[in-house]
């Protein structure tokens, strides 16, 4: 299937601004903050939910001066569409959970499909404990398991589909310096 590149380019053009980069980096540091208050003794591993918690994590990890250890996970449910389908395993953890404390890195908790799945992944995985930390949570009632939420959340967003930061509109976007909403989405 081949790309309007034209449209792709509208998109970016046309879209609302929701969150600036200098917004984005405030949250995250406020995030680092108390990740760092919690969590900095517990010499814990750090998973990357590729793709979109890769700006996330990027900026997040140097800021968390404290022992740690980083690897990546790849689940997918929303391909390069706007709404989520199965979740699908691309890529799982190779390295022992057995008594480690975890913390998961996602750019969005939308319907939280992703986060319940992972999460339930590492616990039968033999995880000591498992955090998690989304940039951006979005609000509505679609919740997979009402009134589910990650540990540190950085920004709350209306029920709109956004972009930037990570999180991708078909495929693209992901390096759109700040949050954006679609127009019309
Ligand atoms: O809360 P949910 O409704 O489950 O959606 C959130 C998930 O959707 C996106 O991943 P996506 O499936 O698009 O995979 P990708 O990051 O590889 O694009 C996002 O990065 C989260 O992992
Ligand atoms: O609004 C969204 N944008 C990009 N990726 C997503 N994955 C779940 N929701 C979204």
């Amino acid at each position: 299937m081949s790309i309007d590149m034209g449209a792709i380019k509208a998109v970016r053009k046309e879209a609302d601004c929701l969150f600036t980069k200098a917004e984005i980096d405030a949250a995250i540091k406020k995030i680092a903050t108390e990740i760092t208050n919690d969590l900095a003794d517990k010499n814990p591993i750090v998973f990357c939910v590729m793709n979109g918690g890769l700006i996330f994590a990027g900026q997040l990890l140097p800021l968390l001066d404290f022992p740690l250890e980083i690897s990546y996970l790849h689940a997918t449910r929303y391909k390069k569409e706007t709404t989520g389908g199965e979740l699908f395993w691309k890529a799982k953890p190779e390295v022992s959970f057995i008594d480690r404390d975890i913390i998961i890195i996602d750019d969005i908790l939308d319907e939280g499909n992703t986060l319940a799945a992972i999460i339930q992944y590492c616990q039968h995985a033999g995880a000591n404990a498992v955090y998690t930390t989304v940039l951006l949570d979005k609000e509505h009632d679609r919740k997979a398991i009402p009134g589910f939420s990650a540990n540190y959340t950085g920004l709350t967003c209306p029920d709109r589909f956004v972009f930037g930061f990570g999180m991708d509109y078909k495929g693209y976007w992901r390096n759109a310096p700040g949050i954006f909403a679609v127009k019309g989405l």
